[in-house]
C-alpha cells in the first residue's frame, strides 16, 4: 500500500519503517528538516538497537524515504498514519496543538480519498474532532475515514514490540477501513481488536494508567516493607506467581518516568474532570509517583542530615535502560534536590549525557564510565539499571569511592550480593546491608 507517516518521533519512525520492512510505500513526514536530512542518510536520530539497519535496510530497497514537504509525502498515498506528539498541556490535559496542525496541512495538500490513521495517544473524542477538522479545511472534494489505531510500544525495545505485541487495537465506526487496517496489520501476526473509535482511545489510556497504578502500588508496599523488615523482591516474586496479578511490571523502584505514564495519567484524569467524574485511584497514583521519586534523597539526608559537598556519583540518567531519553526521568529531581542540597554531582549514562546535558545544570559533571564516575565520590546513587551498571561488581566500589555508600533506586544487587562486597547499601523495600550485617 502507498502510506504516508507524519511524525519521526519514537512511534512514527518505527511504524514507518517497520511497514516499509512488510513491503508498503512508505513516505514519512515531518516538520523538523534536520532531522529529515539525518533520516535520508540512514541515520536514526533514536537511540534503539536494530532500528538504524532496519533504516538503512529500507531506504536502500526503496521501500522508504523521507520529506518535510507535505505536498510530496502525501502525494497518491491511501494510508495517512499521524504519528506527532500530544505532550502534556499547563492544566494536564493532552495538547493537541500538533495534531491540529497535522489536520489542516492534510486537508490543504491532500488531493485523493484516503484513511486516516491515528497512532498519537489522544482523548477519548479526538478522532471524531480529527476527521471535523480535515474535513472541515479540505481544499477538494475527496472522502476521509477514520480510524484509532493507538500505539503500544516501549521505548528501547520499539521494533521488537512492533513485531512481538500483545495485541494491535483498531476503532472504526467505517466498517471498510477497518478491514483495510486489518489487513494491514495482519502480517504483524499479533492478535487484533477491532472496535469503536472511543473505545480503542480508551483503552490505550486505560492500559498506561493501568500500568502505572501497578508500579506506584508495588513501590508502596515496598516503602512499607523497608519499614517492618520485609524484602519487596521476595513479596514481588511471591505475589507475581498469581496468574491473576502477573509477575511484569512489579520492579520496585524510585517510581515511573518517560514520555507517557507522568502524561497519560494525568490525561485521563483531565478527561475524567471534563465527565465532571473524580478518579480518586488514579489521582493518588499520580501523588504517590511524585513522593517516590523523593524518597532517594531523604534517605541520603536521613543517613548524613547533611549533602554539602558530598562528591555524589549518579549512575544512570535516562528514565529507563536502553533509551536515551531523559523526559520525566527520576534523575531530573534528584540531581535538582542534590545540587539544592550543596553537593557536587558527577554523572554516568551510557547514553543519555547529550540529552541530560541540554536539560540539567550545567553544574552536574559527566564521567565516561561508572569506574570514573565513584572514584573518590562519598555516595553512588544508581537511578537507571542500565546491564552496564548492573554488571559493575559491588564489590569494586570500595576500590574507587572514598567510602562505599551506595543508594540504589533500581535493586541492582542482591542483599546477598551487597552482604560480602564491604560495601554500604541502601535499596528499595529491602533492609539496608552494613558492615556485612543485614538490617531489618
Ligand atoms: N514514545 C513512546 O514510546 C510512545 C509509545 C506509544 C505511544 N506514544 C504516543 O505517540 C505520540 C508520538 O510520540 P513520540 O514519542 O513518537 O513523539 P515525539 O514528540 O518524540 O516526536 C513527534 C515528532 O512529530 C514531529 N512533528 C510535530 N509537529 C509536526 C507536524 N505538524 N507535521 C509533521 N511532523 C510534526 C516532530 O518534529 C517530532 O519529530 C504521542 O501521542 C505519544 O503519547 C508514544
Ligand atoms: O516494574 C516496573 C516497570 C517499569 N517501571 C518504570 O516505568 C517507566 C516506564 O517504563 P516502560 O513501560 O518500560 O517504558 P515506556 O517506553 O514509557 O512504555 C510505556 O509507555 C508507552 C507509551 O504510551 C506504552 O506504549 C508502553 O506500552 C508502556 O509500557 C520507567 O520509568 C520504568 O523505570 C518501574 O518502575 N517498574
Amino acid at each position: 500500500m502507498e502510506i504516508s507517516v507524519i511524525g519521526t518521533g519514537y512511534v512514527g519512525l518505527v511504524t514507518g519503517v517497520c511497514l516499509a520492512d512488510l513491503g508498503h510505500q512508505v513516505m514519512c513526514i515531518d516538520i523538523d528538516k534536520e532531522k529529515i536530512g539525518t533520516l535520508k542518510q540512514g541515520i536514526s536520530p533514536i537511540y534503539e538497537e536494530g532500528l538504524s539497519d532496519l533504516l538503512k535496510k529500507n531506504i536502500s530497497n526503496k521501500n522508504l524515504s523521507f520529506t518535510s514537504d507535505y505536498k510530496e509525502g502525501l502525494r497518491g498515498k491511501e494510508v495517512i498514519y499521524i504519528a506527532v506528539g500530544t505532550p502534556q498541556a499547563m492544566d494536564g490535559s493532552a495538547d493537541l496543538t500538533y495534531v491540529e496542525k497535522v489536520c489542516k496541512s492534510i486537508a490543504r495538500y491532500l488531493e485523493n480519498d484516503a484513511i486516516v490513521v491515528t497512532k498519537s495517544t489522544v482523548p477519548v473524542g479526538t478522532n471524531e474532532w480529527i476527521k471535523q477538522t480535515i474535513e472541515g479545511n479540505l481544499q477538494k472534494d475527496i472522502e476521509i475515514k477514520i480510524v484509532s489505531n493507538p500505539e503500544f510500544l516501549r521505548q528501547g525495545s520499539a521494533v521488537y514490540d512492533t513485531y512481538h505485541g500483545d495485541r494491535i487495537v483498531i476503532g472504526s465506526e467505517d466498517a471498510e477501513a477497518l478491514n483495510i487496517l486489518e489487513s494491514i496489520n495482519a502480517d504483524f501476526s499479533i492478535p487484533i481488536v477491532k472496535t469503536d473509535l472511543r473505545s480503542a482511545e480508551m483503552i490505550k489510556y486505560a492500559s498506561n494508567a493501568f500500568l502505572a497504578a501497578k508500579i506506584s502500588f508495588i513501590n508502596e508496599m515496598a516503602n512499607l516493607s523497608e519499614r517492618i523488615g520485609a524484602n519487596i523482591d521476595h513479596v514481588a516474586a511471591g505475589m507475581g506467581m498469581d496468574k491473576r496479578i502477573g509477575n511484569a511490571f512489579l520492579n520496585a523502584g524510585i517510581g515511573y518516568g518517560g514520555s507517557c505514564f507522568p502524561k497519560d495519567t494525568r490525561a485521563v484524569i483531565s478527561i475524567a474532570k471534563e465527565a465532571d467524574y473524580e478518579m480518586p485511584i488514579l489521582e493518588n497514583v499520580v501523588d504517590s509517583n511524585e513522593r517516590q521519586r523523593g524518597i532517594i534523597v531523604d534517605k541520603m539526608m536521613s543517613r548524613f542530615e547533611r549533602l554539602k559537598n558530598k562528591k555524589v556519583a549518579i549512575l544512570g540518567l535516562a528514565f529507563k535502560p536502553e533509551t536515551d531519553d531523559i523526559r520525566e526521568a527520576p534523575s531530573i529531581s534528584v540531581t535538582e534536590k542534590l545540587l539544592e542540597a550543596g553537593a557536587e554531582v558527577c554523572a554516568y549514562d551510557p547514553a543519555a549525557r547529550r540529552n541530560a546535558e541540554k536539560v540539567l545544570s550545567n553544574k552536574v559533571a559527566y564521567a565516561d564510565s561508572v569506574s570514573e564516575a565513584i572514584t573518590e565520590a562519598d555516595i553512588a546513587v544508581i537511578l537507571t539499571e542500565w546491564k552496564e551498571i548492573k554488571k559493575f561488581p559491588i564489590e569494586d566500589y570500595k576500590k574507587y569511592m572514598k567510602s562505599p555508600i551506595i543508594f540504589d533506586g533500581r535493586n541492582c544487587f542482591t542483599l546477598e550480593e551487597a552482604k560480602d562486597s564491604g560495601a554500604e547499601y541502601h535499596s528499595i523495600g529491602r533492609p539496608v546491608v552494613r558492615d556485612s550485617v543485614v538490617y531489618k
